[in-house]
Parts: C-alpha cells; structure tokens; sequence
C-alpha cells in the first residue's frame, strides 16, 4: 500500500482517482506546521502540494520512503530540487491545467487596475458616491509589455489583442516564428521594459530572475506605467516597487503574489494605487479539477513503476521516443549492472556506445539508465533521476557516443568502464522476439541473456577447463542452465558465462579460483 500525503487543498474531484486506487492510502493534512510536516513526511511514497507547503531540503532528507512529489500547478520553487534530485525523488508538476485560469485572472487584473474597480468597490460599499476619484483609462492602444512569453504570458497576449492593444514581449526563448504566430512585437528586456503602458511578469522564479525589476528598471520606465505581477513574488523588487510608486513613476500595481506569502500588513497596502489577490491566478474550479488529474495520473504511475510525462528533475521525453526507447531499457540497465559487477575498482568514466538503428534516436534516456545500473553496484538508492548528479558528484566522466558500424547487428549497445585497475565492457543489443542479449565481454563474442546469477571465470583456454569447472559446481549441487565460452586465439586468454539455478557460496568461488587455469571467477546478479 502507497501512502500519498496531501498537505495542501487539492480538488476532490481531482484526486477521484487516487481515492479509488486500491493500492494507495491517501492521507488529506493541510495547514500542518513545519515540524509535524517532518513527521508525516517519514512514512510517505509521495507527496503532493501547491504553493503553500515548503518542501525543503530537511522535509526531503526525513523522506525515506518518498518517490515522488507532485507539484498541482507549475511553479515549483516551494521545493528543493537540487535535494529531491539527489535523493533521487522524481518531482512533477502539472504545466497545463492552470494556465488559463491564470491568464484571466491577470486579465481581470489588468482591467481591475485601469479602472480602479477595487477601490471603488470599497468606496462605494462604505457609502461614498466618488466618481471623480475613479477615473480610469481605455487598454485600447495601449502597449502591453509581457516578460515571460511562455504558457500564461502567451495566452495574456491573446487577449489583450481582442482589447485591441499593442503587445511587445521579451523572452530569451522566443522564436521570431513563434512571436509572428501571436501577432507580439518581440524585444529586448530593455526594449520591452521602455515600451510598456502595462508590464506583466511571468517567468518563473528562479536565480536569473529574482528582481529582475529592480531600482534602476523602474528608471527606464515610461512615466505612469502601470505593473503586474500574477507569476510569482521576488521577481520584482517590492521595496523598489513601493519607492517608484510613491515617486509618481509607476501608476499602478496588481500584485496576486509576494515575496513572503501570506504578506500580511505590507506597506504597498497602504498605497491606493495598489491592488492585490491572495494567490489566486490558479484559483478556479476548472484550474483545480485539472492540475489535481494530471498529478494524481502522474503519481499512481511513478508509484506503480510506469511512464510519465512532466517530471520537472528529468527532461521530458516525447511520446513518440519514449516508445521506441522503452524496449532498450532492460538491456541499458542490464549492461551497466553486469560492468560495474565483472570489473574491479570504483568507476573513473563510463564510456557508452550507440550503433545502428538505435543510434538515430536521442539516446540521452537509455544512458541514464546505463548510469543508474552501473553506480547501483556501488551506491544505494540511485535512480533515472539521482544518476547522472551522483556520477558527476564521484567524479565519474560519461562519455555518450555514436557510430554507425553494428557489426551485422541492427543495433548495439556498448558500455565500458574504465576504473583505476582495467577497463570492462559489455555490448549488446535487443533479438526480434527473444528480448536482450548480451553480444561481446570485452572482446570475446558471446551470447548470453542477461538475468539471473551468472559465474563470469575468466580462465586459460586448455582441454578440460569446462569440465573441471563443472565438476566442482556439480558436486556443490550447483546446476548450470547454460554455458558460453569465448576465446581469443586456441590456448590463449578465453573466458566463460555460466547462468547458474542459485547463488552460490563463497567457498565455491575459492575452490575454482585454485584451479591453475583459472584468473578471476565473478558472480553476478542481474
Ligand atoms: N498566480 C498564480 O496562481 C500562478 C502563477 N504561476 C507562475 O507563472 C509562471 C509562468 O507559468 P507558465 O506560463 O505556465 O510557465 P512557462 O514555463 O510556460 O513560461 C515561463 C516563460 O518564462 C520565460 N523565461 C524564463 N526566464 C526568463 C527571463 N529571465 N526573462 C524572460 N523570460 C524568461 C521562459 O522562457 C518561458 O517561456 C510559473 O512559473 C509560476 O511561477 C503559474 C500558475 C498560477
Ligand atoms: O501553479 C502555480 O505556479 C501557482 O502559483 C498556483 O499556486 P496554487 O496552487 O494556487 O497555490
């Protein structure tokens, strides 16, 4: 049974189908203080949350058990990444379901703040008939600079055409093919920040774009600019907000979020030029049915050990690769196992070969499970996601390359690694039918499935080896299944393969390691 801990409010209808799963025990505890979050978190398989929950580097080094942390909504910097991707806890969010909601809202704020609604709501509710005091201004014509042309920011300019304004956008991502479809101006920050009557942030918030409006941004302003933030707090200095408005420079801010949340009596509060929402951009029926769906999808299949699609600490794979990869996983992660396990010493660097038909996809995936099969040996806990930070935290060099000669194969898969005492490697490729199969040991040609416990002997060729060794198994009631032998030239370096019923003892492996013809004798668990 998986216990799925919800410390946020998500939709019920959304998580429907956690509820019902019969496998998953899902535990609803919203508002809990940090240390009763470290408690809880112990014996959970997964973790879902939205903005409020601080998943930190000490929730994460409490998480035992944890698999996942499923993020309803898109931002993602209430959790420590970089100690979720070390633990190798995969963290998805759910990019898409939210993305109108919050493109209208910023809309509403938009015309909220042109119009001074709020403040006239709050007049005319207090009794006062203040029309002078609410004089607003048309969007029409206006320029709209939106930072952050993604998902939301693309939507936003939709609509501010239909209201017939100007839109300039600055993204370091868009295309020119991509600002033309939208019927945006694309610009320089620069650009885009001198030429709006409205600037609207929505990047996400990350190093590069904490305070990104600063002091001197407000400077390069047009004079009664007016400014939104429905993305995130911290993206824009509200200290310097605060000083620009009181100057006269900015005419208005629509914050829905802040640098600390809930911001409590802020000071912008005190300026009547400001108006604000408690985090509310994705706070819809709709937005809240669909980001909890797509989490609560994604969660029964991490846990269930299937594919899934938005994981935010590994890049995404499309559909259409993701299938053409899934058959090689098995033989990715069997080669980096039977390595790491037939070579001595700690890895120094990983070398991984693709050739033929396998070598005209993107291959990055497969390496990471030849990463995560090989480091397994050594490290506890590696998975798809921890594997390539954890070889790059040990030194280990990955080399990933191409080559188009398969040796008649239609595909192989080389991995070696080198190790301060030898260099090791396994090949092999994937047989119409029969599933993985390992090709070559170094450079004996062998064939061989790679499962189950294998004795990997190396030995000089000579009359009677095989024998000698089957003899010695067969006495310790070891029953060998099959048996391949490799050899370079007669009489010279040879190896064999023997997959064997049962583990066997230690003293086994002593008693063929005395044999005069015999070098090494390694057992390996695939
Ligand atoms: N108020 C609310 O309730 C909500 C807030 N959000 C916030 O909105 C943000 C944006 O969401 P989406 O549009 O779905 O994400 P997205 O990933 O589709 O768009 C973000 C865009 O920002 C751009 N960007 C990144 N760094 C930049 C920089 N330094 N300067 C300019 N552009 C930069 C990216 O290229 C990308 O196109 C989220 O990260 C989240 O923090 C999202 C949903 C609800
Ligand atoms: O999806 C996002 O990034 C949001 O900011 C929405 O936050 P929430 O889930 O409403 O706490």
């Amino acid at each position: 049974m998986y216990k799925v801990l919800i410390t946020d409010p998500l939709s019920d209808q959304g998580i429907e189908k956690l509820l019902q799963a019969e496998d998953v025990e899902v535990v609803r505890k919203t508002g809990l203080t940090p240390d009763e979050l470290l408690l809880e978190i112990e014996s959970a398989d997964a973790l879902m949350v939205r903005s409020q929950t601080q998943v930190t580097s000490e929730v994460i080094e409490k998480a035992h058990r944890l698999k996942v942390i499923a993020r309803a909504g898109v931002g993602v910097d209430n959790i420590d990444i970089a100690a979720a991707t070390n633990k190798g806890i995969i963290v998805v969010n759910a990019p898409d379901g939210n993305t109108i909601s919050t493109a209208e809202h910023t809309f509403a704020m938009l015309i909220s703040l042109s119009r001074n609604i709020p403040q006239a709501y709050c007049s005319v509710i207090a009794g006062k008939w203040r029309r002078k005091d609410f004089v607003g201004v048309e969007l029409n014509k206006k320029t709209l600079s939106i930072i952050g042309l993604g998902r939301i920011g693309a939507e936003l300019a939709k609509r501010a055409k239909a209201f017939r304004m100007q839109v300039v956008a600055y993204d370091p991502y868009l295309s020119d093919e991509r600002a033309e479809k939208l019927g945006v101006r694309k610009a320089s920050l620069e650009e885009a920040i001198a030429a709006g009557d409205y600037i609207s942030v929505h990047t996400p918030l990350t190093k590069e774009t904490r305070h990104l409006i600063h002091r001197e941004t407000f400077s390069l302003m047009k004079d009664g600019v007016r400014i939104l933030n429905c993305a995130r707090g911290g993206i824009i200095d509200e200290e310097a907000l605060y000083e620009a408005i009181q100057s006269g420079k900015v005419a208005g801010a629509a914050l829905d979020v802040f640098e600390t949340e809930p911001p409590g009596n802020h000071p912008l509060f005190s300026l009547p030029q400001v108006i604000a929402t408690p985090h509310l951009g994705a706070s819809t029926i709709e937005a809240q049915e669909n980001v909890a769906i797509d989490v609560s999808e994604e969660v029964l299949h991490i846990l269930r050990g299937e594919p899934f699609k938005n994981a935010v600490n590994l890049p995404s794979i499309p559909a259409e690769l993701q299938q053409k990869l899934q058959p090689y996983q098995v033989l990715a992660e069997k080669l980096g196992q039977f390595v790491a396990q037939a070579g001595k010493g700690a890895p120094q660097q990983i070398t991984v070969t693709y050739a033929g038909e396998i070598a005209e996809l993107d291959v990055a995936p497969l390496t990471r499970t030849i990463l995560k099969g090989t480091l397994s040996h050594h490290l506890a806990d590696v998975n798809d996601v921890n594997a390539p930070h954890l070889a790059k935290q040990r030194g280990v060099r990955v080399v990933e390359q191409k080559t188009s000669s398969s040796h008649g194969f239609t595909q192989l898969v080389k991995v070696e690694v080198q190790t301060s005492r030898e260099t090791r490697s396994a090949t092999g490729t994937l047989l119409n039918g029969f599933g993985p199969r390992i090709t070559k040991i170094d450079d004996y040609p062998v064939d061989v499935t790679p499962e189950g416990h294998l004795l990997f002997i190396q030995h000089r060729d000579q009359p009677g080896a095989i024998g000698r060794v089957g003899t010695v198994l067969g006495n310790r009631g070891v029953n060998i299944a099959t048996m391949q032998v490799g050899r370079q030239t007669i009489g010279g370096q040879a190896i064999m393969i023997l997959r064997i019923d049962k583990s066997v003892d230690p003293d086994v492996i002593e008693t063929l390691k005395q044999m005069d013809e015999i070098q090494s004798v390694i057992e390996i668990d695939l």
